[in-house]
C-alpha cells in the first residue's frame, strides 16, 4: 500500500471532484436505505388488514425522513398510503440511480483524468532518461510501464475506491438501522457474510494468478506470431515454416490449456456467489420467521422483508471487498514498479547553470576514454583530435573499432569515462543539452523512419521549414526524384503502413531530415552504406557544397576520395592509428593504403563485369 502514496498528489489535485463523489455516493446510499423501511411499512400494513390478525407491540424506528412522511399521511386511507410508498420507492429508486450516475461521473472519470496525468508523467520521465536505461530495459517492459501498470493503477484510483466508500456508505447505513430495528437478528444475518468476503477474495486470488499466467502466455503468443510476420522473408528463404508453426502451435495449446482452467474455474465461482447470497436470503428468512413466531421478539413480518433487502443490498459490496482488495494488491505492484521507474535520474541532465551558447563548431576531444556501462566494453582510449570550426573530417575504421560511439559522446548519448569533450572551448557538460543537440545534425547508422508522410520525416527536426526547404534537402540528399516517382510524392505514407522504401532510399530521407535543420555541425554515421557508387559520388558532390562553411565528421566505412577531407582519422580497437590527408595516408602505407587499394581493386572489377 505505502506505493500507492505516490498517486496522493493526484487525489490532492482532483479533490473537489472527489469530494463530490464521495457526497454523491453517500447519497446514492442514503435513498436506497429508504426503500427497506418503506417495505416494511407496507408489509407491516398490509399484514394488519388481514382478517385475524392479532397486533404485536412493536414499536418501529424510522430514519427521520420517513418518519415525518408517514407523520403528514396519517390522515390518508390505506390505499392511499400504499400508493404513496409505491411512489416513494419509485422516486428514491430514480433518485439513487441519478446520485449513482453522479458517482461514476466523478469518481471514474477523475480516475481517467489520473491515468491521463500518470501517462503524460511516465512519456515525459522516457524522454529525459539516457541511452543507458534503453539499453537495460526491454521496449516490452517499457510499454507495459505506460500501458498495463497504470491502467492498474486507475483500478485503484478509480472503480476500487468507489467500492471501498460504498462498502463503507452501505455497511454504515445498513447496519445502524439493523442494529436499531433487531440487535440480535442483525447478529445472526450477518454472521456469514465475513466468510463470504473470505471465499471471494481467497478464490479471486486464483482467479487473479491464473489470469496473469494466460496475460504473459498471450504476450508470448503475441510476440511469437509478430516475430514470425517480421521475418517472413527469413523464414520463407530458410524454409522454416512449418517449424515455425510447430513452435506457435505449443505456445497456442499452452495458452488454450490454461485458458479452459480459468473458464472452468469461473464456472463454478459464480454460481457458487449466487448460491451463498441466495443461502444469506433464505438465513435471514429463517431466523427471522422463528423470531417473529416468538412472543415479544419484536419481529413482525416486516421486518423480515426489511432485514432480506438490507442483506441483499450488503452483499455485493462485501462480495466486492476481495475483487476491491486483490485490485489494491494489484495497483500498488503496478506503482512500485513505477515508482522505481520515475525515481530513475537520467545519467545525463543539465549541469545547474548549463549555458545556451551559439556554437561555431571547433570541437575538441581531449584524451577521452569511455567504456559502455553494461558490456564494460572499453570503446575509446586516450582519444583526442581537434576539429576547427569548418573542417572535414573522415573516421574510418574497422567494425567495432569506436566510430559510432565517437558520434554518441560528442551528441552527448553518453559521458566519457575520463577526459573531456568540449566545443567552442566549453566543456559539453556545460553546455544545455537541447541547445547542443539542436545545433548538430547527425545522422545515424540505424536509420529510423516514422510512420508518416515523407514531408513529414523530413521535417521531424525543423518542423516549420517550408516545402520548398523539403524539397531543396531532397536533392542535395540526391533522393527527389525517386520521392517524385512515388504516387503520392512527397505525401507519400511510409513505414509499416505505406509504401516500403530500400535501405538506399531511407538513408537518403535520413540524410534530407538532418540537412533541412541547417546547423553548424553535422555527423554522418556510415549514412552512405546502402547508396550505389554513383549515387554515392554524386551526394558527395552535393554535401561538399552544403558542408561549406560547416563542420563536419563522416564516418566510413569507405574511402571517399573526391572529398577533400581535412583530417581522416584512422580508429583501431578505440585508438587512434593513422591521422592525415588522403595523400599523407596512402604514403604511409597502413590500414588506409589497404583498404584504398581493396576498394579500387573491386571497383575495377565492378566496371569490368
Ligand atoms: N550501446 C552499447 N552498449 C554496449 N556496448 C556497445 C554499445 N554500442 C557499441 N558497443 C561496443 O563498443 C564497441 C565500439 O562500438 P561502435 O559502435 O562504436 O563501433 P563502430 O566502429 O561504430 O562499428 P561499426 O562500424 O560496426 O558501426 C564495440 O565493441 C561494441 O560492441
Amino acid at each position: 500500500m505505502k506505493h500507492l502514496k505516490a498517486v496522493n498528489k493526484y487525489f490532492w489535485k482532483y479533490r473537489w471532484r472527489f469530494l463530490l463523489g464521495f457526497i454523491f455516493i453517500i447519497l446514492s446510499n442514503y435513498f436506497k436505505i429508504i426503500q427497506p423501511q418503506i417495505t416494511r411499512f407496507v408489509v407491516d400494513a398490509v399484514e394488519s388488514s388481514l382478517p385475524g390478525y392479532t397486533p404485536k407491540n412493536v414499536s418501529s424506528h424510522y430514519d427521520p425522513l420517513v418518519a415525518q412522511m408517514f407523520r403528514s399521511a396519517a390522515a390518508f386511507t390505506f390505499n392511499q398510503k400504499i400508493v404513496l410508498c409505491g411512489v416513494v420507492l419509485l422516486v428514491t429508486a430514480l433518485v439513487s440511480g441519478f446520485f449513482l450516475f453522479l458517482t461514476r461521473q466523478t469518481i471514474i472519470v477523475m480516475s481517467r483524468l489520473i491515468e491521463y496525468d500518470q501517462k503524460n508523467e511516465v512519456y515525459s520521465h522516457y524522454q529525459l532518461l539516457d541511452s543507458a536505461f534503453y539499453k537495460r530495459n526491454s521496449t516490452g517492459d517499457l510499454m507495459n510501464r505506460i500501458t498495463e501498470d497504470v491502467s492498474r493503477v486507475r483500478m485503484y484510483t478509480g472503480p476500487a475506491l468507489m467500492y471501498f466508500i460504498n462498502l463503507a456508505a452501505t455497511i454504515g447505513f445498513c447496519v445502524t438501522y439493523m442494529v436499531r430495528e433487531n440487535p440480535r437478528l442483525t447478529l445472526y444475518v450477518l454472521a456469514p457474510l465475513p466468510l463470504l468476503a473470505a471465499i471471494i477474495y481467497f478464490i479471486n486470488n486464483i482467479i487473479h494468478r491464473k489470469s496473469e499466467r494466460i496475460q504473459a502466455l498471450l504476450s508470448d503468443l503475441t510476440t511469437a506470431a509478430q516475430e514470425s510476420y517480421s521475418g517472413i522473408r527469413v523464414i520463407k528463404s530458410f524454409v522454416q515454416e512449418k517449424a515455425m508453426l510447430g513452435f506457435f502451435d505449443k505456445k497456442s495449446e499452452e495458452y488454450r490449456a490454461n485458458a479452459i482452467g480459468l473458464a472452468k474455474l469461473e464456472a463454478v465461482y459464480f454460481p457458487s456467489m449466487s448460491l451463498i447470497i441466495g443461502l444469506s436470503t433464505l438465513l435471514t428468512i429463517m431466523i427471522g420467521g422463528f423470531y417473529s413466531l416468538t412472543p415479544g421478539s419484536g419481529v413482525t413480518t416486516g421486518t423480515i422483508a426489511e432485514f432480506v433487502m438490507y442483506v441483499n443490498m450488503l452483499t455485493f459490496p462485501v462480495s466486492a471487498i476481495g475483487w476491491t482488495a486483490s485490485m489494491v494488491q494489484r495497483a500498488s505492484a503496478s506503482q512500485k514498479r513505477l515508482n522505481e521507474f520515475l525515481q530513475t535520474e537520467p545519467a545525463i541532465a543539465n549541469a545547474p547553470k548549463a549555458i545556451d551558447p551559439v556554437l561555431t563548431g571547433h570541437i575538441q576531444f581531449d584524451n577521452v576514454n569511455f567504456v559502455y556501462p553494461d558490456t564494460g566494453i572499453h570503446a575509446l582510449k586516450d582519444f583526442s583530435l581537434d576539429i576547427k570550426k569548418g573542417e572535414k573530417v573522415a573516421i574510418i575504421g574497422r567494425t567495432g573499432s569506436g566510430k559510432t560511439t565517437l558520434a554518441q559522446l560528442l551528441l552527448r548519448m553518453y559521458d566519457p569515462g575520463s577526459g573531456s569533450i568540449s566545443i567552442d572551448g566549453t566543456n559539453l557538460k556545460h553546455i544545455e543539452l537541447r541547445r547542443l543537440r539542436e545545433q548538430i545534425s547527425y545522422v545515424p547508422q540505424d536509420v529510423f523512419l516514422f510512420s508518416d508522410t515523407v514531408t513529414g520525416n523530413i521535417r521531424f527536426g525543423a518542423v516549420n521549414t517550408s516545402f520548398e526547404d523539403v524539397v531543396k534537402a531532397t536533392q542535395f540528399a540526391s533522393v527527389e526524384k525517386e520521392i517524385n516517382q512515388f504516387s503520392g510524392k512527397f505525401d507519400t505514407m511510409i513505414g509499416e503502413r505505406g509504401v516500403t522504401l530500400s535501405g538506399g532510399q531511407k538513408q537518403r530521407i535520413s540524410i534530407a531530415r538532418a540537412l533541412i535543420k541547417n546547423p553548424q555541425m553535422v555527423v554522418f554515421d556510415d549514412c552512405l552504406s546502402a547508396v550505389d557508387a554513383s549515387t554515392e559520388k554524386e551526394i558527395i558532390a552535393n554535401l561538399y557544397a552544403f558542408l561549406h562553411h560547416k563542420t563536419a565528421i563522416i564516418i566510413t566505412h569507405r574511402i571517399f576520395s573526391l572529398f577533400d577531407f581535412d583530417k581522416i582519422v584512422v580508429l583501431e580497437n578505440g585508438r587512434i592509428v593513422e591521422m592525415g590527408k588522403h595523400q599523407d595516408l596512402i604514403a604511409r602505407n597502413g590500414y588506409y593504403a589497404y583498404l584504398y587499394e581493396q576498394q579500387q581493386l573491386q571497383e575495377h572489377s565492378e566496371k569490368e563485369s
